[in-house]
Parts: C-alpha cells; structure tokens; sequence
C-alpha cells in the first residue's frame, strides 16, 4: 500500500463560547506514519485523537496546513491525488453515506466502475460482488432501504472492492450492526481481502477486530502516532500509556 506521511498538521477552526470568538483544534499534530506496501494496517486510538482525519487527509481528501502525504513516493493533494483514487476502496462508518437512497444497489455497484472507465455493461461484475458478499445477484434491482443495516454494509463493501483496489481503507466499518452481524463481517472482510490480494487500512476502535484482521498496528494520541509496530507485540507490551488505556478499557482492569 506504501503510504508515508512526514509531519501532517490539520487544524479546524470551531465556533467559540461567543459569537466573535474562535477556537483552532489541532486534530493532527506533525504526524509521520509509514505504512509499507504488503502490510494490513489497523489505526486505532481513543475518540478524538485523530482517527477519521488521518484518514480523511491519507486519501487526499482534506490538505493537511503542513507535512506531506505521499502514496507511492509521489506526493498527493486534492487537486492531485495521482494513483491514488484508482488505488483504493473506501468503506465508511455508515453505509448509507457510500449508497444513494434513490438507486438501485446494481447501479451503485456499477457506479465506481463507471468512474474508473471500465468498459462493459458490468452486469456479470455486479452478480459477481454480490455473490461474494453473500447476497442473491437477483436484489440487484432493490434499493438500500430494501436491505438490513448488515446487508447494506455488505453492498458497500462489494461497491469498495468494485474495481479491485489495491487498498481497502475502512474507517470503522462494524460499529453501526449488531454484533452477531458484526463478526460476520469482519470474517468477510479477511476472507475479501485475502482472496483478491488487497491490503487493509483498518479505523477501528476495537482491538480484538484490529488484531484479527491487520499485522501491524498504529496507535494514535492527540493527533500523532505514538506506538507503531507488530500488532501481537504492541497489545502484549505496549509502551505508550494511550495503548494501555485502550487495552484497560477493553480489559476492565489496569494494565501494568
Ligand atoms: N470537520 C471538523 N471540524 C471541526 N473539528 C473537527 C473536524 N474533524 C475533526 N475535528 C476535531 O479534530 C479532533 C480529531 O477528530 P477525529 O474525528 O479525527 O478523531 P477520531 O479519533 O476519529 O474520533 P472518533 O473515534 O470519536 O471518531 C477532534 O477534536 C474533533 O473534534
């Protein structure tokens, strides 16, 4: 996947407690994360430590206010995401953002292969992905409120991996089912990604998703990385205090 990222900053400017006032956030703060190719990368870190920014700006869709993102070696902005779009998948949080109420999902599976200029029809394609996810090729025609919040996070992960991206970048992609669904899906994913040869850049709040599903892990805190590694070695002897707090909550004891 090689993504590198050198001294990212992004702020936000907020509405203050008066009208005239403003407050800056500073959501990352001179970030550096080298994600090399070949690698499944789980980014974890509590609420608020940068998660979902770091991914917003790693896939060039927000220009940090300083640092580099490069992808591949080359450099990507907004205005210039080179390699980049063609390269990855995106799965968001909610499914309902990636698919339009007013389509049907065969058209919201054909969508991003249109985009990429694939020539065809791509009707095979799309009775293919719905296939992989578990789902009746004939639903084709359904549009999503027609399908579960499970079902409909399956034909958004069918939508990401359309054009067979290189990358899967999945910003907690499990946390809005129930969990009986939730490892079904996570065994799907392993299961996608392993058989088409894409890499994983997993957001996830969950270490026991995280280490099912990436070697590597990248620990986040107020905006940096603060413990990158192995994931079994990080969990098992972490170094940072915010891996520890982490693992205190998912264990419900301190963890020396
Ligand atoms: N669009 C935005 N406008 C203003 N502030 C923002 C924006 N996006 C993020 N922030 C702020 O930046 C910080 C990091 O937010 P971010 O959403 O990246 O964290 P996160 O680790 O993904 O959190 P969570 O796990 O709760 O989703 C927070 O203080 C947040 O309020």
């Amino acid at each position: 996947m090689s993504f590198t990222l050198a001294g990212v900053t992004r702020r936000y400017t907020v509405p203050g407690d008066r009208p005239w006032r403003r407050v800056v956030r500073t959501a990352l703060d001179g970030l550096d994360l080298e994600v090399p190719a070949g690698r499944d990368l789980a980014v974890v870190g509590a609420s608020g430590s940068g998660k979902s920014t770091l991914l917003r700006v790693l896939l060039a869709l927000e220009a940090p206010e300083a640092g580099t993102v490069r992808f591949r070696g080359e450099v990507v902005t907004p205005r210039r995401p080179g390699a980049l779009r063609r390269a990855v998948g995106v799965v968001a949080q909610d499914p309902g953002s990636s698919l339009d109420p007013r389509l049907p999902v065969g058209a919201s599976l054909r969508e991003p292969l249109e985009c990429a200029g694939v020539p065809g029809d791509h009707g095979e394609r799309v009775a293919e992905l719905l296939d992989a996810v578990g789902l009746d090729p004939a639903v084709a025609d359904r549009r999503p409120a027609a399908f579960s919040g499970g079902e409909r996070q399956r034909i958004a992960l069918a939508r990401a991996l359309a054009t067979r991206p290189a990358v899967l970048v999945a910003d907690e992609p499990f946390s809005a089912v129930d969990p009986t669904t939730r490892r079904r899906l996570v065994t799907l994913v392993g299961h996608l990604a392993r058989a088409s040869g894409t890499r994983l850049l997993l957001v996830s709040h969950d270490l026991g998703i995280a280490q099912r599903l990436c070697a590597d892990v990248a620990v986040l805190a107020a905006g940096r990385v603060v413990e990158t590694g192995p994931i079994d070695d990080v969990l098992a002897r972490p170094s940072a205090d915010a891996t520890r707090a982490l693992l205190d909550a998912v264990l419900g004891v301190e963890v020396p």
